[in-house]
């Protein structure tokens, strides 16, 4: 039995690190699918429909830096590009592979099931190549190693989403063995001379500034572990004020004496907007400036900013390209002059903590009071996801332990993308501590990802804030569409068992019963734990409301004339 199109695909798989594939089957991908799971170094991991399995693909990138998802050709695709476009918006090399049809059937004219009915199949890869930065159709077997290659390293380089079509009759096809994996993976070194002017440049940048900042944002990360290093080393180089965006909570650690906040506008936190519109430099890191990022564009900084990229630097005068950013900032780390005035700053500004009130156990569960049990709950292997919905405005508020790891979709804000994200995410990280905070709207989009949570016995916990409906929509501009169907969350979990199970669902109308409920998740580790927290409806975050109605007022800008 010789080696195949689909061995190929499963040998690159496993090269460039992904241990689990995350699949639902089609009759057009299941001779790929067998080749797959027949690597010894790929584990099969199916879902429930190709929304989480793209999602649960985005979360476990999150955690390996690279994911593989594979679904059938048209009806389980184009939900998949769901998935896909949130890997796009967050910056995650996500492999999307797709089953397609017999090789002969386009030039026989032949109508086939799953599709739109006519005989062009090319309207799937040519939508591929919207949400992908590279899309490939293999179509004879002697160019599959070429494509495959291609379509990953583009991937791998640009922190995008790909996306490979193998045909149903190719998968089984002799093919030959593929090279050295570093001709795919090895990456693209800065271009010396960039490098220095690059770092000259921002010498010049800072000369004759007294209150330099640096501000953090999501594509840090994106760029690699070194480079979050590199810009601790930095910033204590420079020994300024470190302010990060929303969407890159996590990604400069909070107990650092140089962390200021979370840099959202008028829903910062601790002193960071008064910082960062204080500062007369600005190093942005990796930073988006978005309509949400900016609070409907009010929090836009207004000085001219330095911007380094995962491959580029910018200043108000110059570009640099080819420049990669932990090669960056660890050389400015060696060139910059230490200036700690926005940390002098800082110290006369900073607020004293906020005393947290403790609930009686007899109390009805607050949104203030869930906050303060999710924080004692967080410690260094807590990995938090916060979900689109008040939860993004809770989960920024919190303060993260040293080694507690946070999780937010801000850019594509799917909601339902927490529940199989998570799952992705933990089975990439079973030693972890995955807590998911995640509203009842968003819940109802992607539940059935919790019955993968049982099936593969992760011991995730979701806390599902049920405030009955889309309370974000109702402060943005409400409506009778902000109102949802009431579940049982609890009892939902708990049909997921079965008879082979081990969910746990668990009410919490009051702060006695949610207490209980966090000490039963915590010693159960044979499947998930949803406690599900029922507050009032109108129990929002003030940071919600304030942003809300700046974010409405963005949306109702009128219509350029
Ligand atoms: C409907 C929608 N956004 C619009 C939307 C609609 N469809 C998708 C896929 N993603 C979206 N963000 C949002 S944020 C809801 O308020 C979420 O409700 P829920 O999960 O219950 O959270 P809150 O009650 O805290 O708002
Ligand atoms: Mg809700």
């Amino acid at each position: 039995w010789g080696f195949t199109v689909g061995d190929y695909l499963a040998e690159r798989l496993a090269q460039v690190g992904i241990r689990h594939h995350f699949v639902v089957p089609g009759d057009f991908n299941l001779i790929l699918l067998d080749k797959l799971q027949a690597h010894p170094d790929l584990t099969e991991i199916g879902c429930a429909n190709e929304l989480n399995c793209s999602m649960a693909a985005e979360g476990y990138a999150r955690a390996n830096g690279v994911s593989a998802c594979v679904v059938t050709f048209s009806v389980g695709a184009i939900s998949a590009f769901n998935g896909t476009g949130s890997a796009y918006s967050e910056n995650l090399p996500l492999i999307l592979i797709s089953g397609g049809p017999n090789t002969n059937d386009a030039s026989e004219f032949n109508i086939l099931h799953h599709t739109l009915g006519g005989t062009d199949y090319t309207y799937q890869i040519e939508m591929a190549k919207k949400v992908t930065c590279c899309a490939v159709a293999v179509q004879r077997a002697s160019e599959a190693p070429r494509l495959i290659d291609r379509a990953i390293r583009a991937a791998l380089l640009a922190k995008k989403p790909c996306y490979i079509e193998i045909p149903t009759n190719l998968a089984g096809a002799a093919c030959v063995r593929p090279g050295p994996i570093s001709a795919v993976t090895e990456p693209v070194a800065s271009d010396k001379n960039a490098l220095e002017a690059a770092a000259k440049c921002a010498a010049e940048y800072l000369t004759g500034k007294l209150k330099p900042v640096i501000l953090a944002g999501p594509k840090l990360r994106r760029a690699g572990p070194d480079a979050e290093q590199a810009l601790i080393k930095l910033a204590e180089a420079l020994g300024c004020a470190v302010a990060v965006q929303p969407a890159a909570k996590g990604m400069f650690p909070e107990n650092h004496k140089q962390f200021v906040g979370i840099f959202w506008g008028q829903v910062s936190t601790d002193a960071a907007d008064s910082i960062v519109h204080w500062a007369d430099a600005l190093i942005c890191v990796g930073t988006v400036f978005t309509d949400y990022s900016t609070v409907g564009w009010t929090a836009v900084p207004d000085i001219p900013l330095m911007a380094a990229e995962m491959d580029h630097v910018t200043y108000p005068g110059a570009h640099f390209s080819r420049v990669r950013l932990a090669e960056f900032l660890n050389l400015l780390s060696t060139t910059v002059t230490f200036n700690n005035s926005t940390m002098v700053e800082y110290s006369r500004l900073k607020p004293d903590p906020v005393q947290v009130h403790t609930a009686s156990p007899g109390d009805e569960l607050t949104r203030k009071e869930i906050a303060r049990q999710l924080q004692n709950m967080l410690d260094s292997k807590s990995s938090l996801f916060v979900e689109t919905g008040d939860s993004w405005f809770n989960g920024i508020q919190l303060k993260l332990p040293p080694g507690a790891q946070f999780e937010i979709e801000m850019q594509w804000g799917h909601i339902g993308w927490s529940i199989p994200a998570a799952f992705g995410y933990t089975l990439r990280h079973p030693d972890r501590r995955t807590i998911v905070l995640v509203g009842d709207g968003s819940f109802q989009v992607t539940a059935q990802e919790v019955s993968q949570m049982v099936r593969f016995n992760l011991p995730i916990t979701i806390l599902l804030i049920n405030n009955r409906g889309y309370t974000i929509e109702v402060e943005i501009h409400d409506g009778s569409y902000n109102k949802i169907k009431n579940w049982d969350y609890a009892l939902l979990v708990q049909a997921f068992n079965s008879t082979d199970g081990q969910a746990k669902g668990i009410k919490a109308d009051t702060a006695g019963e949610l207490e209980e409920a966090i000490r039963v998740a915590g010693t159960h580790k044979a499947g998930p734990t949803l406690i599900e927290c029922t507050i009032h409806q109108d129990d929002c975050s003030k940071e919600l409301i304030t942003w809300g109605h700046y974010v409405a007022a963005a949306n109702a800008r009128p219509p350029r004339s």
